[in-house]
Formats: structure tokens, C-alpha cells, sequence
């Protein structure tokens, strides 16, 4: 087909590419009137960005082969810094609010919503921050959820091994993400199963896609979805607290779920004990538990499944974590199913495995952050509006903190010392550290108990793990499972 443009449409595309161009220049000269940290641009608009997406790991290793560990780069449409330096690392997440703010892709920040806790800072984050914390916060774990949990997790591992003793093939990946959102959904609003759970889990898988994507607004887009499953989530949602104010005042006051926490009147939380601060507005509540549901989900459901696999390689890790637990039910009646807090806190074997899943797999890569300001950092300036990607992956593999890195070792962990080192950054850190951290170990914790003590399993072959830009097995985890 012949290329035939308008005069108004060629002149407007020659308009577009000049201001590329300019943009990308003025990017350029930028570069060499302050002092920026050392590095490269790649190409106008793209920037390094394919590069970063094909090779991560190693792509950044490179850069920081020639420029030293904080350098500039232009990814996902942002110029940026990376740091892979790990006290700048530290001092950036210890220092939020000064001139520094979340920076994650517009997608993410559209498709979460305005008051979702990634997107807001300062005073009103504290609000948010303090509001999550008594929801989900360790007391909350501790006091309140986790016999919910418990029995929840304790019956979505039912019948995994098929009827008849044959045996049966479970995706694990697909398991852990179910058990993820059905028992974060159950924790919000005691919701576990019906029509509304099976209309929220498939827009909000849609949502988790979405946030994933590049911000193109086309028809047939992942990002286009995603934010019309938001639509969708927030109708939901908001039909849940309209039926939650119509419920008799007893289920409003003795509601524990976390819906029927936050929707309480400020006069009333000040006789409760599990508080939740001042008063949000129904469309911060919405974003507030979106962010709840979506925060935990990847990261918790990742760790599972990669515990899952990592055990299955690691016969003496396995064989640890099987003690751990016949040692737990040496000690109760046959009657008692549920495990209670101190059978969790004694579960020491089975936080180190999770911690060296997390450590190993690098569930998180790092953390983003924009500037507000020009902000001076190891005698460079990395100027107002730009991103700052904290890059925490190779501090997991450092040999010194880690020796033989890439061993998978649980024992490792029994030097608490490790988890409150300065640099264990797993967690975030600073005034983002995360809320949902203990709630997240026993979720992960329950899964590995139930699963181990009810199932022998193998894998079913054909598994492929990639590790960037996120940890995921692109067609499942299989594995084949028996009741033991
Ligand atoms: C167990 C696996 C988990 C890992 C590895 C993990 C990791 C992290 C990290 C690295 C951050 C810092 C983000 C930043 O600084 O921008 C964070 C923040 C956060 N996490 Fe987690 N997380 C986990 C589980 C959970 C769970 C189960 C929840 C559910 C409530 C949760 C809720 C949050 C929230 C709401 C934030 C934002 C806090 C803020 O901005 O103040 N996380 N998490």
C-alpha cells in the first residue's frame, strides 16, 4: 500500500519526531550541564529499555562493570538512575519524603488509583500507612487473623491428591495464586466463595496484568483491561460497603474483618483496640484494600511456589522442614488440626526456607522512586523528576553476607543477625517498609505446614522457571501429587 499522507498529518508527525528529538537532546545536554552520574541513554524514546527487559541482571551487571554502581540509563520511558550501591540504597529508603517519592510506571499508578498507598506521600501516607498497619499490621496478625488463616489454608489444601490414591497434577504456581487472593479476599470481607469471589479474582488477575503493562490505551491492550477491571473491582467494592452499612449495627460493631474495621466511626474506634486512625472516604478504603490484595499477592504466592520447587530439589532442606513439623504434631492431641501461634513461632526452620527462597529467587527486584527535587547523591545530582531504580537483587547474592551464594542454604538463617542486618532489604525499608511482611510469613508458612504434612509430590516435568523481569513459570509449575 502506497504511503499517503495528508499534508496535516505528515506535518503533525514531523512535529511529533522533532519534539522526540528535542526532548531527547535537551535529555542529552541535561546530562552534561549537571553533574549526573555516569552511563548511557540507548536509543530516543526507547532508551535501554528492550535491552533492560532482555538481559536484565546481566545488562545492569555490565553497566556497572563500566560505570561504577549508580549510573544513568533511559528505562521503561523514564530516564533514570540505577543504584546498585548498597548504602545509597539504604540512605534513599531511609530518607523518603525528602525529595523522593514512589516512582512505579504510570500503568501501575493508574490502574491501583490515586489513593493507593504507592501513590501517596507525606502526611496523608502516614494516614494510609497507619490505617494498613492496624489492619494487617504483625499485632493484627498475631491477634486476629491467624486462625482465619489458618483454617482457610487448611482447607484450600484439601484434596489435592485426586480420588482413588493415583495421584493427581496440580499446578502449584496457579494453587499458590488462588490461595493468595481467596485468602487476602477472605480477610477483607470474609468473602471465600460464591459469584462476587469468582467475578473479583478474574477481574482482579486482569488488573494484575494490566499493571504490568506499557500505559497504551488502545483497544485489545493489557493495559486497557486492567483499567477496566479496576472499573469493575471498585463497583464491587463499593456495593460490599453499601451492604456492610445496611447490616444491623451488631455486624458493623462486631464485624473483624478488615471492612468492618475501617468502615467504623471515628468515636467508635477510640473504644476499639484494634484502631484504625482517622476516618478514610469509601474511595480510600477502595484503594486502600486493592492495594492490600495486590501487594501480597505476587510476592506471596512467587515464594510459595519457588519454596515448592527449591524443596523438591533439596532433599535435606525437605527432610528438615518434615521433622520441624512431626515435631509440632508430636507434641498435640490427634484432635487438634488447627496449628495455634506458638506452633508458628516455633516454625524456625520453615521462616529460614522462605527467607531463602525470597533470598534466592529474588522475588523482589528492588524499588522505585522519583525525584521532587534535584537530589545530590555520592557527589552526583540526579535532577528533579527522574527515577531512581533501588536495585536490591545482587545484594541477595553477595558472597560475604552470603557465602556461596548460590546454594540454596536455609541454615544460613539461623544467624538472626542476617535478617536484621542493614542491608537486608527483602522487605523494602525506611518508612515503606512492608506492612505486610509477618501476615505474608504466615501465609507462606501454613501453605509449606498443610502441604508437607499432607502430600508426597514430584515433578511432572516440563517446568520452566524465568527469573526477570519477574519470578514466574510462564506454563505452570506441575508437579504430581499423593496424599501421604
Ligand atoms: C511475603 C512476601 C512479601 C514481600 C517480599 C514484600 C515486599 C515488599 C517490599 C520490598 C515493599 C517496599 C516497596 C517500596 O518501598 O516501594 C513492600 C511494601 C508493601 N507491602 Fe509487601 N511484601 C510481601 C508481602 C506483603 C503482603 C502479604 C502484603 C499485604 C498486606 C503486603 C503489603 C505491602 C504494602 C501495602 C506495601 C506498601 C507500603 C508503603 O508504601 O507504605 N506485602 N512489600
Amino acid at each position: 500500500m502506497a504511503l499517503l499522507l495528508s499534508p496535516g498529518v505528515a506535518l503533525g508527525l514531523l512535529w511529533v519526531l522533532c519534539s522526540f528529538f528535542l526532548r531527547w537532546n535537551e535529555l542529552r545536554s541535561h546530562q552534561r550541564r549537571v553533574l549526573l552520574p555516569p552511563g548511557t541513554m540507548g536509543w530516543p524514546v526507547v532508551g535501554e529499555t528492550i535491552e533492560f527487559l532482555r538481559r536484565g541482571p546481566d545488562f545492569l551487571k555490565k553497566q556497572r562493570a563500566r560505570y561504577g554502581s549508580l549510573f544513568t540509563s533511559h528505562l521503561l520511558g523514564s530516564p533514570t538512575v540505577v543504584s546498585m550501591d548498597l548504602e545509597v540504597n539504604r540512605w534513599i529508603l531511609m530518607n523518603e519524603g525528602r525529595g523522593l517519592v514512589p516512582g512505579y510506571p504510570q500503568a501501575m499508578a493508574e490502574i491501583l488509583g490515586e489513593w493507593n498507598v504507592a501513590a501517596v506521600h507525606g502526611a496523608f501516607h502516614r494516614v494510609v500507612r497507619g490505617a494498613l498497619l492496624s489492619v494487617v499490621g504483625p499485632a493484627a496478625v498475631r491477634e486476629r487473623l491467624f486462625p482465619t488463616l489458618d483454617e482457610f489454608i487448611r482447607s484450600h489444601l484439601c484434596d489435592w491428591g485426586g480420588s482413588g490414591g493415583g495421584g493427581a497434577t496440580v499446578d502449584v504456581q496457579e494453587k499458590a495464586r488462588e490461595m493468595a487472593f481467596s485468602s487476602a479476599l477472605k480477610l477483607i470481607a470474609g468473602i471465600e466463595t460464591g459469584e462476587m469471589a469468582t467475578e473479583l479474582k478474574a477481574e482482579f488477575f486482569k488488573l494484575v496484568r494490566g499493571t504490568l503493562s506499557l500505559a497504551v490505551d488502545l483497544p485489545g491492550t493489557a493495559y486497557r483491561r486492567g483499567l477496566q477491571a479496576r472499573k469493575r473491582i471498585i463497583r464491587l467494592l463499593r456495593g460490599l460497603i453499601v451492604e456492610r452499612r445496611r447490616s444491623s449495627p451488631s455486624v458493623m460493631k462486631g464485624g473483624r474483618d478488615m471492612l468492618s474495621l475501617l468502615l467504623r466511626e471515628e468515636g467508635e474506634e477510640e473504644q476499639d483496640v484494634h484502631q484504625t486512625g482517622p476516618k478514610l472516604t469509601d474511595e480510600q478504603i477502595i484503594d486502600l484494600l486493592i492495594s492490600v490484595i495486590y501487594s501480597g499477592f505476587e510476592t506471596v504466592s512467587t515464594a510459595a511456589t519457588m519454596a515448592v520447587k527449591y524443596l523438591h530439589d533439596n532433599t535435606s532442606a525437605l527432610q528438615e522442614l518434615r521433622k520441624e513439623y512431626s515435631e509440632i504434631s508430636r507434641r498435640k492431641s490427634p484432635a487438634e488440626g488447627a496449628l495455634t501461634w506458638g506452633d508458628y513461632t516455633s516454625m524456625e526452620f520453615t521462616r529460614a526456607v522462605i527467607l531463602e527462597t525470597m533470598r534466592l529467587a529474588t522475588i523482589v527486584n528492588g524499588v522505585l522512586r522519583k525525584t521532587t527535587e534535584d537530589i545530590a547523591m555520592n557527589g552526583f545530582v540526579v535532577p528533579k523528576g527522574w527515577r531512581i531504580y533501588v536495585y536490591t537483587r545482587e545484594s541477595n547474592y553477595d558472597s560475604l553476607r552470603y557465602p556461596a551464594p548460590l546454594r540454596f542454604d536455609p541454615w544460613r538463617w539461623k544467624d538472626r543477625s542476617l535478617e536484621n542486618h542493614q542491608h537486608f532489604m527483602m522487605f523494602g525499608g525506611g518508612g515503606r517498609l512492608c506492612p505486610g511482611k509477618e501476615l505474608g510469613l504466615v501465609q507462606i508458612s501454613l501453605f509449606l505446614h498443610y502441604f508437607l504434612t499432607r502430600y508426597r509430590w514430584e515433578d511432572a516435568g516440563g517446568n520452566e522457571i524465568v527469573q526477570f523481569p519477574r519470578v514466574e513459570a510462564p506454563r505452570g509449575l506441575h508437579i504430581r501429587v499423593w496424599p501421604n
